[in-house]
């Protein structure tokens, strides 16, 4: 499912355009509880401009403001015969390509349906929901924003492609959610995406949720890949962690956690965020798919090809809360190779011995190294130093007959610790909080220890992170020792849920393909 997303491959990791304005202005917004929305624009007969320049085109020129007012009068002072039909406007295609190769004509060669501006998608109790835009494409299809006069509001609609594989997942993905929202956050208070409803339109399921708005990565290109400040780090940190303990109790496995795939709050509640796509999810056990996560915040179990559990979304989580700090990911491996070398180097570890001598591909990155002595107990120890190690860029080029793909270095400093402590300090802090802020700083290397942990055994549980300092925000004196992990809740409502989808696809006489 990830190679899918890997909005990594083409990651823009440079310049960037926007203005740092917008985002010292969400910040401080959102520091302040207040509502924030990036600069608005408006279309003119000039271009794009924003709400202030188009208001001074109006001023300016009177005569295009009123003909493009009363057009249609106008066009029938000039000819009485002319007549308005919506049907004869030009259509504004929001799909690309907009041609119609599959489906009868409503698909495009990607199995994409083939959107227009005001194109109407029907559910199954003939409600409307009018496409205005489209949001965003993925792996899965588009989600459009949409009209829903019923509530009188947008929301976001996600149209799966029409393909049974797509289909299939996307089912899965809906189960989650409804189970997420209905049974375990029936109050909404753990920034889990809402799911409003689902349906089939021309053969094409659609599932509508809440809208929201910016992405953290977008949030980070708008000010230019620079970090965002540790009280905003703190913040979203806390509300990601409270989504990722939900996650845990119901036994979900996200799979594909990266920072476009967190997004802020609309204007209501500018200073919150929300985890979205579960297109990738699984249930922990139900670990089928063993090529998963987005590159840069792939955990090293997944890498290796060890199984995995929830813990895999802690290694992504920590990836992101670094990102946020850096304002550059912190493990951007241009190939698996390469992934591995960064975690190895900037860690100072590797993968424990009992993941490296079970997991299917330690071959591809370990040469075994010395004599392992079993002890009675199953473990393994060569006298506390590894059997295993690392190969170098030569020996994984005679091993796999090709040179790995290594990426660009981004940062100067090679260790977590020098990394996070040498991050440039805001201009003008006054030397009393440069003093407070380093202390945070060692909070967070410490915080980020216990999620990029190589031991997916020892890597804490969303529980355990919360109670970290750098989360509650209480002083960093020492090296935090996590809680005992809290019992697990059984997920016996995804059973019941799954019953509920069986029977609803079963009913939708629209179906496109015989799944079940
Ligand atoms: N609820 C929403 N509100 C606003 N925009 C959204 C919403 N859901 C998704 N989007 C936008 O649509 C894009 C694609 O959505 P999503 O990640 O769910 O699709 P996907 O096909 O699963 O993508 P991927 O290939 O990353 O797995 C998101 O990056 C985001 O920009």
């Amino acid at each position: 499912m990830d190679e899918v997303s890997p909005s990594n491959e083409g990651k823009d990791l440079g310049g960037g355009s926007g203005g740092a304005d917008d985002l010292s202005a969400a910040a401080m917004a959102a520091a302040a509880g207040l509502s924030w929305r990036p600069r608005q624009l408006a279309f003119s007969p000039y271009g794009t401009v924003n709400k202030v320049q188009a208001l001074r085109v109006v001023v300016r020129r009177p005569l295009v403001a009123r003909l493009t007012k009363d057009i249609v009068e106008t066009y029938q002072l000039c000819n009485p015969q002319f007549k308005y039909s919506e049907e004869l406007n030009p259509k504004r295609y929001l799909t690309s390509p907009s041609i119609g190769v599959l489906n009868d004509g409503h698909d495009n060669v990607n199995s994409d349906l083939i959107l227009t501006a005001n194109y109407v998608l029907i559910n199954s109790e003939q409600r409307r929901y009018i496409v205005k835009d489209v949001l965003g494409h993925g792996t899965f299809g588009q989600v459009a924003k949409c009209w829903f006069a019923e509530t009188n509001s947008f929301v976001a609609v996600k149209i799966i492609k029409n393909q049974p594989a797509y289909y299939q997942q996307a089912l899965v993905e809906v189960t989650i959610l409804t189970t997420l929202n209905k049974k375990y956050d029936p109050e909404d208070k753990h920034h889990i995406v809402r799911i409003y409803d689902y349906f089939v339109h021309q053969r094409h399921l659609c599932i509508c949720f809440e809208l929201l708005d910016t992405n953290l990565y977008e949030l980070i290109k708008i000010n230019h890949f620079r970090g965002l400040s540790l009280s905003i780090v703190q913040m979203f940190s806390k509300q990601i962690l409270r989504g990722l303990a939900l996650l845990k109790d119901a036994g979900i496995i996200h799979c594909d956690l990266k920072p476009e795939n967190i997004l802020l709050c609309t204007s209501v509640k500018p200073a919150e965020i929300k985890i979205i796509d579960f297109g990738s999810a699984c249930m922990e056990d139900r670990t089928v798919y063993s090529y998963i996560q987005s590159r840069y915040y792939r955990s090293p179990e997944v890498l290796l090809g060890y199984q995995y559990t929830t813990a895999i979304d802690m290694w992504s989580f920590g990836c992101i809360v670094a990102e946020l700090f850096l304002g550059l990911p912190l493990f951007p491996g241009a190939s698996e190779f390469d992934l591995l070398r960064r975690m190895i180097e900037i860690l100072g570890g590797q993968p424990p011995d009992y993941v490296l001598r079970e997991a299917k591909n330690t071959s591809k990155f370990f040469k075994c190294i010395g004599s392992v002595q079993n002890l009675e107990n199953g473990e393994v120890s060569t006298n506390s130093r590894s059997a295993y190690q690392a190969l170098t860029e030569e020996e994984y080029e005679t091993r796999e007959m090709k040179k790995p793909v290594i990426g660009k270095e981004y940062f100067n400093h090679k260790n977590l610790e020098t990394i996070v402590t040498n991050y440039p300090y805001r201009k003008n802090l006054p030397e009393e909080d440069v003093m407070k802020e380093s202390q945070i700083r060692l909070a967070l290397i410490d915080f980020l220890r216990g999620l990029v942990e190589f031991d997916p055994a020892k890597r804490w549980s969303p529980f355990q992170a919360s109670k970290h300092p750098f989360v509650t925000g209480e002083p960093f004196t020492c090296r935090y020792e996590p809680p005992p992990e809290t019992p697990r809740v059984c997920a016996k409502s995804l059973v019941t849920q799954w019953h509920c989808l069986v029977s609803f696809v079963r009913r939708t006489r629209d179906l496109p393909f015989h799944l079940l």
